[in-house]
């Protein structure tokens, strides 16, 4: 490959997954040790002929997405998705033309696709260079499929021979995908991929060779065969290892109009003075997880020494603390947590506190406890000086 065009990945992460199950969404669990996207990202930002990634991501997932990233995250452009996968793709797009070099051709992939190879990647990009505006990979299909009709009547079969399944990474010269997916919102045409908002648009899609590992991970059914396919023994051990941890902290009252409790923001008349957020809850939640695995506490992963968490948002030590454990095969049970402090009141906000801790750990709120209390105005509390947060979590890892 010896093309001039600056080549851009667009990996589509905003999903929700609903179809794969309870927990976090597919593309940020764990396959083979490591979260799918993490598997998504090395591909293409270790492919020699790709010079830009962007990644379109759901606006509640930031930390999650730091956590998948790792250190490829400072060298990834970031989009928020959208309702549908192409308003996704239109996201990153936009992204993508808003930044400083500008691609030329565009691999938009599934953030759920983790067997994505160079090989394959390769044959999406030589297929622009040879002239294509629009490529695709595709895999003969071995079931009959038939078209059916409201009372699932067969209506017609086609013949099987002409049928491909499309996969991603599909490849595209950018600015002919961009005009196509403007015209697409415009018309308000609604497609699954981004070669049938080219098709819409009247552009040739050329199909070039997919590759059957390529899958793109949908269902429960579809993790037990990828893990079977890392070699991950079939039958995983028991969770009997149940650990206590316990977390604690306290941020005294400052300057502001808010404080941060359970990564959500509480208008108050005062914020607090922290080197991070100065999220009390989630810093408790951190340290209650991180006594469960002794690994440390939140100063040993996070030191207040280093810049980059200067203001940070706190969720993202939260789900660090998760990451450790779910790569360790456990899972959190459940975190029980009592905010200590005179003003603001938390019992308006407990339930938003307690779906955003789940959705950082990829539980449901069943398994988040929040509870509050004044001093009776003694101590630091009790003279708003600041306040303070405890938590205790159970984390189930397998046993020895
Ligand atoms: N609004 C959306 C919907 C999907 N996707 C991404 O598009 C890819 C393929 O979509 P799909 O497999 O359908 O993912 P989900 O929408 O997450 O799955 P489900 O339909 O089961 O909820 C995934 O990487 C997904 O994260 C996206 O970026 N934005
Ligand atoms: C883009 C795609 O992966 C090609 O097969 C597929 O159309 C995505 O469909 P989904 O329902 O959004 O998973």
């Amino acid at each position: 490959m010896n093309g001039t065009r600056q080549i851009a990945a667009l990996v589509v992460a905003a999903g929700r997954g609903s179809r794969a199950g309870d927990g976090l969404p597919k593309q940020y669990r764990v396959l083979g040790g490591r979260p799918v996207l993490a598997h998504v990202l090395d591909a293409f930002m270790d492919h020699p002929a790709v010079g830009a990634v962007c990644v379109v991501i759901d606006a509640a997932d930031e930390a999650l997405f730091r956590e998948a990233a790792g250190d490829h995250a400072a060298r990834i452009i970031t989009a928020h998705g959208g309702a549908t996968r192409q308003a996704s793709v239109a996201a990153g797009l936009a992204a993508l033309g808003g930044s400083a070099k500008v691609p030329g051709i565009v691999l938009v992939h599934d953030g759920a696709r983790p067997f994505v190879s160079h090989p394959l990647i390769d044959r999406a990009i030589g297929a622009i260079e040879a002239g294509h505006a629009a490529a695709v990979p595709g895999v003969a299909v071995t079931d009959t499929i038939k078209l059916v009709d409201g009372g699932s009547h067969v209506t017609e079969t086609p013949d099987r021979s002409a049928l491909r399944a499309i996969q991603t990474p599909q490849a595209f010269a950018f600015d002919a995908l961009v005009d196509a997916h403007r015209a697409a919102a415009f018309a308000g045409t609604s497609v699954t991929d981004d070669a049938g908002v080219m098709e819409a648009a009247g552009h040739p899609v050329l199909v070039f060779e997919g590759d059957p590992g390529n899958i793109k991970l949908t269902y429960p059914a579809d993790f037990e065969a990828a893990e079977r396919r890392l070699g991950t023994p079939a039958m995983p051990p028991a969770l009997d290892d149940i650990r206590i941890g316990q977390g604690y902290d306290v941020h005294a009252f400052g300057p502001g109009d808010h404080v941060m409790l359970g990564g959500i923001r509480i208008p108050h008349g005062q914020g607090v003075i922290a080197h991070s957020d100065g999220d009390v809850v989630l810093h408790a939640a951190t340290d209650a997880l991180l006594g469960a695995i002794a690994d440390g506490d939140i100063g040993t992963h996070f030191p207040p020494s280093d810049p980059r968490w200067r203001g940070a948002a706190s969720d993202q030590f939260l789900a660090h603390a998760a990451m450790l454990i779910t790569k360790r095969g456990g899972r959190v049970a459940h975190l029980d947590i009592t905010v200590v402090c005179e003003a603001p009141k938390v019992g308006p906000h407990r339930d938003a506190i307690r779906a955003r801790i789940g959705e950082i750990l990829g539980i449901g709120p069943d398994r988040v406890a929040i509870k509050a209390t004044t001093s009776e105005k003694m101590g630091f509390t009790g003279r708003r000086e600041g306040l303070a947060a405890l938590a205790i979590a159970t984390v189930r890892l397998p046993g020895a």
